[in-house]
């Protein structure tokens, strides 16, 4: 089920979007203004927001930003006001939505909120057997720890869990504990009330309570410093949480998911993980086997990929040419089910002619890895050509920033989110960054369509 918050009044279109969403199954709430709905985002969390341009759209994109809540806002105003629609993307918002609302977008837009909506794409057995596990344990209460390498899909797994469990109605809230420092992801987890440290300027429900009556997924839960686990361990014995400030505990009713790349029982060994959170969470084990290791997934997966990217960019579906099809088959997908999406997304792109042929597919030899490096780091596409750091000596920082900034930009094809997503940070930063290189006479890269008369992949203003 999408938590849908609207900004803006119901009477008029909106209220007519409100319909359809709830119709489709959305969770609704709506605020007056963008500061009563940034109240809400604080104590209830949502999948999606929808904000009339009449207010403060880019108020909202950057508070949102800094308080670190994150979830996507569409702006969304009357048909014809093309200026409004400009300056809500300017400001941050993903998309526009042109009112009066169009019943198949508002639908498309729930779902993409909701995130794998479409389920888990397979047809290896070695996949098929996870899937049929999860199946069986999803109607269990039980913990549920999914391991496997970076990308193979972890989360989509939790998902499937959820929407076949009993709590399937509740909210599915995940949380990366590797992306935050200690103290932020406490706060993150178990919510403050105002005042309870410097910053804290309101109170903020955790994602525990956000969860409530559904699940939470703790994602790279290996991660986590040894005082949180203890924190969270209480939280699953005795299903209650102390908000930082807060004057007494809160009854939670959440079922926990728990996924890691690391190998969980060794970080115990090593003293790094706690034996008995690992024993609870444990309980339900399930491992995703490498993309490499099920390769009846790959063509499917890459198909599901390029119908997605057609939809997304206005192109047409396309087949993957029988060289092309050679070529996907025979990568060995370092970074799995993630770079497979990140291949055939800039095939789509890249492809000319009727089919996706071979040469559109750019396929990346890894770049060997730092020791001690994050597992994760191998999630993402490597870079064309590879550096060593030691290369990199006696440059400037400014200038070597500039250059993998605009590198990531081009390796994404000019598509700006998804370069801020691989270089962890905002679009607006990006945004910033782009205009200053341009004002310096740089050429940046734009993504194709943007610029349609500008040569591709770069353009001297975009
Ligand atoms: N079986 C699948 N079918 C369709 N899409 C998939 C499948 N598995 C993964 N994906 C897609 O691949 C991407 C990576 O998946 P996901 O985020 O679940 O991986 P993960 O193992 O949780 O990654 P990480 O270890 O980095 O947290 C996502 O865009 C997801 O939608």
């Amino acid at each position: 089920m999408t938590r849908l918050l609207i900004i803006g009044s119901l009477e008029a279109e909106l209220g007519h979007a409100a319909r359809i969403a709830t119709s489709r199954g959305a969770r609704l709430r709506q605020a007056d203004g963008v500061t009563s709905g940034m109240a809400l985002a604080r104590s209830e969390g949502f999948d999606l927001i929808l904000c009339d341009v009449l207010h403060d759209v880019s108020w909202l994109v950057s508070s949102l930003e800094a308080e670190r809540i994150a979830c996507p806002v569409v702006a969304c105003g009357r048909n014809a006001d093309a200026a409004a629609a400009v300056r809500a993307i300017q400001a941050g918002a993903k998309e526009f939505l042109p009112l009066p609302p169009d019943a198949e977008l508002i639908a498309a837009m729930l779902q993409a909120a909701a995130g794998e909506a479409e389920g888990p794409v397979h047809r290896d057995p070695a996949m098929a057997a996870v899937l049929r596990r999860a199946e069986g344990v999803a109607r269990a209460e039980a913990s549920v720890l999914i391991t496997g390498e970076s990308g193979t899909g972890k989360e989509v797994l939790a998902r499937y869990i959820h929407a076949h469990s009993r709590r399937a109605n509740g909210p599915f809230v995940a949380l990366n504990c590797a992306a935050l420092p200690e103290a932020l992801l406490e706060s993150e987890l178990f919510g403050h009330e105002k005042g309870a440290f410097s910053g804290a300027v309101a109170a903020r429900r955790g994602k525990f309570e956000q969860a409530d009556g559904g699940t939470l997924l703790l994602d790279e839960i290996g991660e986590m410093d040894p005082r949180l686990q203890a924190k969270i361990l209480r939280a699953l014995q005795e299903r209650e949480i102390d908000r930082l400030g807060g004057a007494g505990p809160v009854r939670v009713d959440v079922r926990i998911l728990a996924a890691t790349n690391r190998d969980l029982a060794a970080e115990v060994a090593a003293g790094r993980f706690r034996e008995d959170l690992f024993f609870r969470l444990n309980v339900v084990a399930l491992r995703i086997p490498a993309l490499r290791d099920r390769p009846d997934d790959i063509l499917p997966i890459a198909e599901r990929f390029a119908r997605r990217y057609a939809e997304a960019n206005g192109l047409p579906l396309r087949r993957f040419a029988a060289a092309a099809r050679a070529a996907l088959l025979s990568h060995s997908w370092p970074g799995n089910v993630r770079e497979l999406e990140n291949t055939v997304h800039r095939a789509v792109l890249l492809a000319e002619g009727e089919e996706i042929g071979a040469e559109a597919v750019e396929l990346h030899v890894p770049v060997p890895r730092a020791p001690g490096a994050a597992q994760a780091s191998m999630a993402e596409p490597q870079p064309a050509r590879p550096i060593g750091v030691a290369a990199l000596v006696g440059r400037r920082m400014e200038d070597v920033e500039r250059d993998l900034i605009l590198e990531t930009l081009t390796h994404c094809l000019g598509n700006r989110t998804r370069a801020a997503e691989i270089l962890g940070i905002s679009i607006r930063t990006l945004r910033n960054k782009l205009h200053e290189y341009r004002a310096a006479g740089t050429p940046v890269p734009v993504a194709p369509g943007q610029m349609p008369v500008a040569p591709f992949p770069y353009a001297a203003m975009g």
